[in-house]
């Protein structure tokens, strides 16, 4: 292996194709030998997992660092720490996800019939990642896919090769090769890879290789878990707080150098603010960095040139006007953090995502106006962004549909590894992190054990098929309706007698504290003046 000269890091090294459908095959030999669905076996792989990217630290942030000018700071947050939770995050919790659970309201006549979901492991999952967050978005759909039990091949991005010579180390060094392997290369490693046969493929990269990862899989029927990029919104209307939506807005776009599928691609603007908004946002990129953004220590770089090109030209083409930063610097794939105010949505600054520092700016005068331009532009994005009152908010939640969305904030949704991560649409099918990688990766087998005793109760399935045997079971389950025709609520004797058992509420829990609250005020009451008893016999 030819060492780079400047680092501890290997240079990139391709894995041989001819040894791609064998690696697979392993695997799947491995899986039907059912070692990956032990739960230790599991946890421990975690655990050493957790070790190797603590015992590699430096190297992880060496790597960052050289393929996107990730600053350590970056490096911890948003990588490094963010790995370790989600692994303790399995670790602690795979004994009680992987439980059997029982099945949601199931009629009372059936409970006797054993109905329980059991959490299996799929199989083979193939897990394709792209660049721009090369440990964590890795490494995530690695973990969930362990600790549900599967087998593991993982497909890092060619374009940040350091990252992923250094997955590479991690795998050799910390993970079972039987069960977990690690394939490096571009399109044609990839495309090798999607002539195998999965259980599941969960891809992270953009919607044109998702549709074609997506069509391969079609052909064997295999399911996809598919993370992928979107033109995501941010309204801000007269009633926000400027300054904060500014300086929360501007933080996910200097994050990464703006490499962040979740940060918003454009920012509508009511017009009558639009001024002061751009002020705000001119003097926060001040404050975030002093010396401007080449000289700040904390600003990452485009990850290569055909990202870089790729960026300028969305600018270069745009009819706008850059109203902040504008500045680049070819030699190091530099670009200040940038806005663009245009008011057409065919502008190249609204025709694709960024993915970059960059975003326009667009000026509405109705809140309806804002969300039509939003639902025209994508109508299903990754991510939203609304600032202004909660009924604003609201409005825009109902209006337009997003992945996830965050209110008054930057993306905070899915700031930390517990909560669903997915998009909706052309954005995306599935979700992970946490718990629902878990489920994700899981098949949610039904199994239900009747007893043999109770065979005659279900007689009624049996033939000679008996008329009076469907009525017994019709008389216990039969679900009368307590609606009409027409739709609407019939108000019998039960609604009466619900009504008045709930005090007039909805909810049994908010009668039960009703009913607690009368009894403590007639308890109370009675005894003050000793009298309640008398009170109650009137
Ligand atoms: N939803 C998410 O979590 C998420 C996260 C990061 C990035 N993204 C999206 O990804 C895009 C940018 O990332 P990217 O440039 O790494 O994405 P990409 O789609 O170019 O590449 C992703 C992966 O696909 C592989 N690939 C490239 N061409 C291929 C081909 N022809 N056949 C098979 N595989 C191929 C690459 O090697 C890489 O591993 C953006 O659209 C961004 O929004 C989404
Ligand atoms: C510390 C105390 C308190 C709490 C403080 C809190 C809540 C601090 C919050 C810190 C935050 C929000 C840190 C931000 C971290 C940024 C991260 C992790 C970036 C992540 C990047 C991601 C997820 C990128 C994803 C990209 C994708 C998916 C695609 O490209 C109190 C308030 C409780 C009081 C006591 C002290």
């Amino acid at each position: 292996m030819a060492a780079d000269s400047k680092s501890a890091i290997p240079a990139f090294e391709h894995t041989p194709l001819d040894e791609i459908p064998a690696k697979v095959d392993r695997l799947r030999a491995t899986f039907r030998t059912g070692r990956t669905k032990d739960i230790q076996f599991r946890i421990v792989q975690l655990r050493k997992l957790y070790w190797g990217i603590l015992d590699n630290t430096h190297l992880i942030e060496e790597s960052l660092m050289r393929d996107l000018h990730k600053c350590q700071f970056e490096a911890t947050l948003s990588e490094i720490d963010w790995c370790k939770r989600e692994c303790m995050d399995m670790i602690n919790n795979i004994e009680k996800w992987a439980k059997d659970e029982s099945v949601v309201n199931v009629p009372l006549e059936f409970k006797i019939m054993g109905h329980r979901i059991r959490n299996e492991p799929l199989g083979v999952v193939l897990a394709i990642g792209s660049y721009n967050y090369p440990f964590q978005l890795n490494l995530t759909p690695l973990i969930g896919a362990i600790a549900a039990g599967n087998c593991v091949v993982l497909k890092a991005s060619e374009a940040s090769p350091y990252s992923a010579m250094v997955l590479k180390k991690l795998f050799d060094e910390c993970l079972d090769p039987e069960c977990y392997t690690y394939v490096n290369g571009a399109v044609p490693e990839t495309q090798l890879l999607l002539e195998q046969k999965f259980d599941k493929i969960a891809f992270t990269g953009g919607k044109a290789i998702g549709k074609i990862v997506a069509q391969k899989a079609a052909e064997t029927l295999t399911p996809v878990l598919l993370e992928l990029g979107g033109q995501n919104p941010a309204f801000v209307t007269k009633s926000a707080n400027l300054k904060m939506a500014a300086r929360r807005l501007l933080w996910q776009k200097v994050l990464n150098a703006g490499q962040v599928c979740i940060s918003h691609n454009y920012i509508l603007v009511e017009r009558s603010v639009l001024s002061e908004f751009l002020g705000e946002l001119n003097n926060q990129l001040r404050v975030f960095m002093p010396k401007g953004a080449k000289e700040s220590p904390d600003y990452a770089r485009l990850v290569n040139k055909r990202h870089f090109d790729r960026v300028k030209k969305m600018i270069d083409s745009s009819k706008g006007k850059i109203v902040l930063g504008g500045s680049m610097d070819e030699s190091d794939f530099f670009m200040e953090p940038t806005a663009v105010l245009v008011d057409d949505i065919q502008d190249s600054m609204m025709v694709e995502e960024s993915f970059g520092p960059v975003f326009s700016i667009m000026a509405f005068d109705t809140l309806d106006q804002a969300i039509d331009i939003a639902n025209k532009v994508d109508p299903t994005p990754l991510a939203l962004f609304s600032f202004g009152t909660d009924a604003e908010s609201e409005k825009v939640l109902s209006s337009v549909t997003s992945g996830g969305a965050t209110i008054n904030d930057s993306f905070f949704h899915n700031q930390i590894p517990q909560s669903p991560m997915g998009g909706v649409g052309q954005s995306g099918m599935g979700s992970y992190h946490g718990y629902y990688s878990f489920k994700t990766f899981s098949h949610q087998r039904t199994i239900a054990k009747p007893p043999y005793w109770a065979d005659s109760l279900i007689r009624v399935r049996y033939m000679p098929y008996s008329w009076p045997h469907l009525k017994r079971l019709h008389a216990m389950n039969s679900v009368n309706p307590n609606f009409d025709r027409n739709g609407a609520r019939v108000k019998g004797l039960k609604y009466y007698l619900g009504l008045i058992l709930s005090l007039g509420g909805k909810s049994s829990k908010s009668a039960l504290l009703r009913w607690a609250v009368l009894a403590i005020a007639a308890a109370v009451l009675g005894a003050k003046n000793g009298s309640l008893n008398q009170w109650l016999a009137k």
